[in-house]
């Protein structure tokens, strides 16, 4: 979710719809982040008052989002790009503060955060992206706890003591702490965010991680660290070789009057860019002939941004003008000093730029990363040209073999511009071939896998079990009393669209048979499920201790323990099944599942965006009418109880009556987290698949879970100088 899509509206209606590529880096960089993902794209078409339905462009699903003119104004160019843009680029214009822009920023962040609740399937990842959605995270974690979160902000984060003028400061941080993991482009970043999150709200923070309070009595880890972000580089890379952008490069550099040296600029018109430093720079090395325009042309592509924020139109007119003024001085008929480019082009042609080009000028007064540089260098596949980088850009952490720049100091820019004219062959291609090994090395593909990897864990799923796992295994089949707790659906059978056709994996019933057999070693199913319907599936063999329904139901050594409603409670439970049966009549596909003490409402069978609808809605109307109720989201369905319990008060129940001096637990489920959380120092906790986990372990799937219990078993008995008997 961005604050634009990847496509800006055109013009035309219905199947004549037209759209083109929006401006900025921010669609650069994630456009093949989201080709090569299953997900949809939420976001503002970039005019104002049209509706869109969803659609789908260049095989993205785009879910659009839609602004008024007044909220363009006051939420977009007012809070986002005359407020948080110069702020949080140090203000190097100054920001301007509105109650009423701020009003609107908040209205509209609701509304990305209301199309993201409606859009996500249950347990999806929502990453939301920069600095227009700060309070994006918190209001999603609000309406769907069950989401993973994620927030990456593209721009730089200040330091406190500028930060500290935003009058809304609180908000704006606490909004970002909504998020799992908030990511930003330079370790310093980040760490200004801690220190502002430190100084405002006194929270703990270790390293990268923020202790955040739940609103209860616990803390929830949030993760905020530097992910620096990329491009497609072999995109690029491919493009630069394709003989006809090769044939236009060599077009341009004629045009031009073949001069010796071509430099180029490419930006935004943006007053953080540096475009004006450059020009000074660039016009004195002229004025004190230090270069010549029969040798040297200066290339400036600005592509047009923001236009109607006054700032941007001021800049656009300086620029202009001392282009203006720049090419009267120094041009001569065959040879220009400035050709200066307002408009956006198609990427062919800015590759054919970077390739015509012998030295790229990105002079950024700050810039969260620039992706320009990254471009240049993926593009140079000879081996050729030259960077000049502000270090006041993100990417100068990484381009450490760029000529690099303070652009405010204007002498030493005009030394580096010549520097970099005169640079010899073989020292160009020695920082060339360094600086493209580090683009290649840290494509967008890893960027967003990286990012992705700290927020889900997904990373790390690699069939079979890590040797730190069987470790772990081995440490806990040595305890005196060990308890196996094993959620059913997802963990011990797999995931079917017929829950009563759900069975447990031959080789799971098999381990679990001979743990049943050791000595000191009980084994518990604990799930979701009603005790009915899991004794059902399960078929559990004897000896095996059974939690349905959450915990609700028990079944110990001595018989059931059953539960008896109370009256108000019995009463709750008819109106729940009324409100929740008719709300699932109207959605194809859903079905709902009885419990003694609650109702489940299952989305399985529906797609993904109709299941969350469904589910938003049960959950709406039972909060309205029955504002008491327990509720619980799991995998593709949502749970309501009239009576509280889940499956970690189930688990502690199992430890006492066991006496289990180590617990081992295996959940897949969102619900097996409350599990997870009440595991003690000598136990250990496995998650089963992907998805936001406390779990220390994780393995991929239900036929991992079939390894690891006979891992377990083999330990077990060995430990107990027993041997297992498999059939
Ligand atoms: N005339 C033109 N025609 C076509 N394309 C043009 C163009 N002029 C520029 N572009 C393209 O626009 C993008 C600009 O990206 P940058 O990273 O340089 O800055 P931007 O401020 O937009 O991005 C923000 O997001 C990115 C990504 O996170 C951060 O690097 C950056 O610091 C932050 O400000 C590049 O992909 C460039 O090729
Ligand atoms: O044109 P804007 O305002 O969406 O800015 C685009 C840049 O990528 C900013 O991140």
């Amino acid at each position: 979710m961005s604050n634009r899509l990847p496509v800006d509206y055109v013009g035309g209606d219905g199947p004549d719809t037209e759209w083109k590529t929006s401006p900025g880096g921010l669609v650069t960089a994630l456009e093949p982040v989201m080709r090569a993902a299953d997900g949809a794209w939420i976001g503002w078409a970039g005019v104002a008052d049209r509706e869109f339905d969803a659609f789908e462009h260049d095989g993205i699903e785009l879910i659009p989002v839609s602004l008024t003119a007044d909220e363009v104004a006051d939420y977009y160019e007012g809070f986002s790009n005359d407020t948080l843009w110069p702020l949080y680029h140090d203000v190097i214009a100054p920001p301007s503060f509105h109650r009423e822009w701020w009003d609107a920023y908040v209205r509209v962040n609701r509304r990305f955060a209301d199309a993201a609740a409606l859009a996500a399937a249950e347990d999806a990842v929502v990453w939301v992206q920069d600095y227009q959605l700060q309070l994006v995270p918190r209001m999603l974690r609000e309406q769907r706890p069950d989401l993973v979160i994620g927030f990456f902000n593209h721009i730089p984060f200040p330091a406190y003591g500028i930060y500290s003028q935003l009058p809304w400061r609180r908000q704006v941080v606490d909004g970002l702490l909504g998020a799992d993991v908030i990511g930003f482009q330079r370790a310093a970043d980040a760490g200004n965010f801690s220190r502002a999150v430190r100084r405002l709200f006194g929270y703990t923070t270790r390293g990268s991680v923020i202790e955040v309070p739940d609103g209860g009595t616990g803390t929830r880890r949030v993760v905020a660290r530097h992910f620096p972000i990329s491009i497609d580089a072999a995109g690029f890379e491919e493009i630069a070789r394709r003989p006809e952008v090769q044939a236009r490069a060599a077009e341009i550099r004629e045009s031009l009057g073949s001069p010796r040296t071509v430099m180029l600029g490419v930006d935004r018109l943006d007053y953080t860019k540096g475009i004006r430093h450059r020009l000074k720079a660039f016009g004195e090395l002229l004025r004190d002939d230090r270069l010549s325009v029969e040798d040297v042309t200066l290339v400036q592509v600005a592509s047009p941004s923001r236009e109607r924020v006054e700032t941007y139109r001021q800049l656009r007119d300086e620029i202009e003008l001392t282009v203006g003024r720049l090419n009267g001085d120094y041009s001569t008929l065959g040879h220009q000093a400035i050709a200066y480019l307002h408009h956006g082009y198609p990427r062919e042609e800015m590759v054919a730029l970077y390739l015509a080009a012998d030295v790229m000028l990105v002079t950024a007064l700050r810039d969260g990363m620039n992706l320009v540089a990254k471009e240049y260098v993926a593009c140079r596949f000879d081996n050729d040209g030259t960077l000049v980088l502000s270090e006041f850009t993100g990417a100068s952490d990484e381009l450490r073999q760029a000529i690099l720049v303070n652009p405010h100091d204007i002498e030493g820019l005009k030394d580096a511009m010549i520097g970099a004219v005169e640079m010899p062959q073989k020292e160009r291609a020695r920082r060339m071939r360094s600086l493209r090994k580090r683009v290649r090395d840290n494509d967008v593909a890893k960027w967003s896998a990286s990012f992705l990897e700290a927020l889900t864990g997904s990373g790390r799923l690699t069939a079979g079990l890590s040797d730190q796992l069987m470790a772990d295994l081995d440490r806990l089949a040595r305890t005196d009393r060990m308890l196996v707790a094993l959620d059913f659906d997802g963990t011990l059978a797999p995931i079917v669209d017929r829950p009563e056709d759900a069975r447990a994996t031959d080789g799971a019933r098999r381990a679990i048979e001979q743990l049943l057999g050791l000595p000191d070693t009980r084994v518990a199913i604990v799930s979701g499920r009603a005790l009915g319907s899991l004794t059902e599936v399960a078929a559990p063999p004897e000896g095996v201790l059974l939690s349905g329904s959450h915990g609700v139901e028990l079944q110990l050594d001595g018989g059931d323990v059953t539960i008896d409603l109370r009256d108000a409670e019995r009463a709750d439970l008819d109106r729940l099944t009324d409100l929740v049966e008719r709300v699932a009549s109207t959605g194809e596909g859903a079905w709902v599942e009885h419990k003694p003490a609650g109702i489940a409402l299952h989305t399985r069978r529906m797609s993904p965006t109709a299941g969350a609808a469904l589910q938003q809605a049960a959950r709406g109307r039972v909060a309205e009418e029955l504002p008491g109720i327990t509720t619980r989201s799991g995998k593709s369905v949502l749970e309501f109880s009239v009576r509280s319990s889940d499956k970690g008060e189930s688990l502690n129940r199992l430890r006492q009556h066991v006496g289990a001096s180590g617990v081992l637990y295996l959940g897949d489920d969102v619900t097996d987290e409350d599990a997870f959380a009440v595991l003690e120092a000598d136990d250990l906790g496995v998650k089963v698949g992907s998805g936001k986990s406390i779990a220390s372990h994780r393995v991929r799937s239900t036929a991992d879970v079939v390894g690891l219990l006979e891992h377990l078993v083999e330990a077990r008995a060995a430990a107990a100088g027993a041997s297992p008997r498999w059939p």
